[in-house]
């Protein structure tokens, strides 16, 4: 049975009673607007926890742009019963007071890893995303946390935070789940117009096509320069960027022998859509 908890006590109590009986806990935090991306995590949590909690918190502190926090889909009906199928022993969806009650004054800033790409065009984006992620860790005292590798450099960052703070929770990082013509699956896809996203896919395909030249020797320069042009060819708004990396620290990388990762990041009817791969 899924229960919907609102409070930190209420979820406290609840966490205390499994860790006392030896169970293990692994949360998958979330912003809500389920889809099989998410729902993805939380049956790995399901196999590998013996509880499971998914918190549903669309977190002021993350967003730069007010636009885009005011128009994020709120839909905790429909993600409850979502995750009753899988199912998770606890949706915690707390409120934004519950959060961030009167006073609050903490900030956790990752240097680094969380300055380029993500950080430099969304900016206070990951200091709010590794404050409520260890505030999560936290509330939830779990011994997993499950993060999408879609947010890559999301990933990167609560990894070197865990790092860093010494936190008892060990991050796993799930592949990404994306539609039939390759579209990484995400929230913001519902506000894509169908014209829209009958071109939404062509981000997977031009990056996936220059990991395949640039593995096979053409120059990083040319192969992204071609991807950026396709993405804008197929009728996106604007490339913010497409950049080949360190996949562990993000700086730029031309060392092929390094494990090594595209990012990408487009403006499609107005929705800013984001993607990554190996290469
Ligand atoms: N397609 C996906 N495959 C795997 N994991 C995903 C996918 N989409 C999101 N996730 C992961 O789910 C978790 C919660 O993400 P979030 O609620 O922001 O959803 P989202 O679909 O990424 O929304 P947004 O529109 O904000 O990008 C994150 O760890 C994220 O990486
Ligand atoms: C990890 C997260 C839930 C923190 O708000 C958010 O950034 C997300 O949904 O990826
Ligand atoms: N999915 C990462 C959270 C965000 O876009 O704000």
């Amino acid at each position: 049975m899924t229960e919907i908890v609102h409070t930190v006590a209420e979820l406290r109590q609840r966490v205390r009673a499994w860790r006392a009986a030896g169970e293990s806990v692994g949360v998958v935090p979330t912003m809500g607007a389920l889809h099989e991306g998410h729902l993805s995590l939380a049956r790995r949590a399901r196999a590998e926890c013996g509880r499971v909690i998914t918190t549903i918190f669309v977190n002021p502190k993350q967003f730069n742009n007010p636009d885009d926090l005011k128009k994020y889909p709120r839909t905790l009906k429909a993600d409850a019963s979502l995750l009753s199928s899988v199912p998770v022993d606890i949706v915690f969806a707390p409120s934004v007071d519950e959060v961030y009650p009167e006073g609050f004054a903490s900030t956790v800033s990752v240097a680094g890893v969380s300055e380029p790409l993500e950080g430099r065009m969304r900016p206070g984006h990951f200091d709010g995303v590794a404050t409520v992620v260890t505030k999560l860790f936290g509330m939830t005292e779990a011994h997993r946390g499950y993060f999408g590798q879609k947010d890559w450099q999301q990933l990167q960052v609560v990894l070197r935070l865990v790092r860093d703070l010494n936190l008892p929770v060990e991050v796993v990082g799930c592949e990404t789940i994306r539609e039939a013509d390759g579209l990484a699956m995400s929230s913001r896809n519902v506000r894509l117009t169908p014209e829209g996203r009958a071109i939404a896919g062509v981000l997977y395909s031009a990056i996936t096509a220059a990991a395949t030249d640039i593995r096979a020797g053409q120059s990083d320069r040319m192969a992204i320069r071609e991807a950026a042009e396709k993405v804008r060819a197929a009728g996106f708004e604007r490339v913010e960027y497409i950049e080949l990396r360190d996949a562990g620290t993000l700086m730029p990388s031309d060392d092929p022998r390094r494990a090594r990762r595209m990012l990408a990041a487009a403006w499609l009817d107005g929705v800013r859509l984001i993607d990554n791969i190996p290469v």
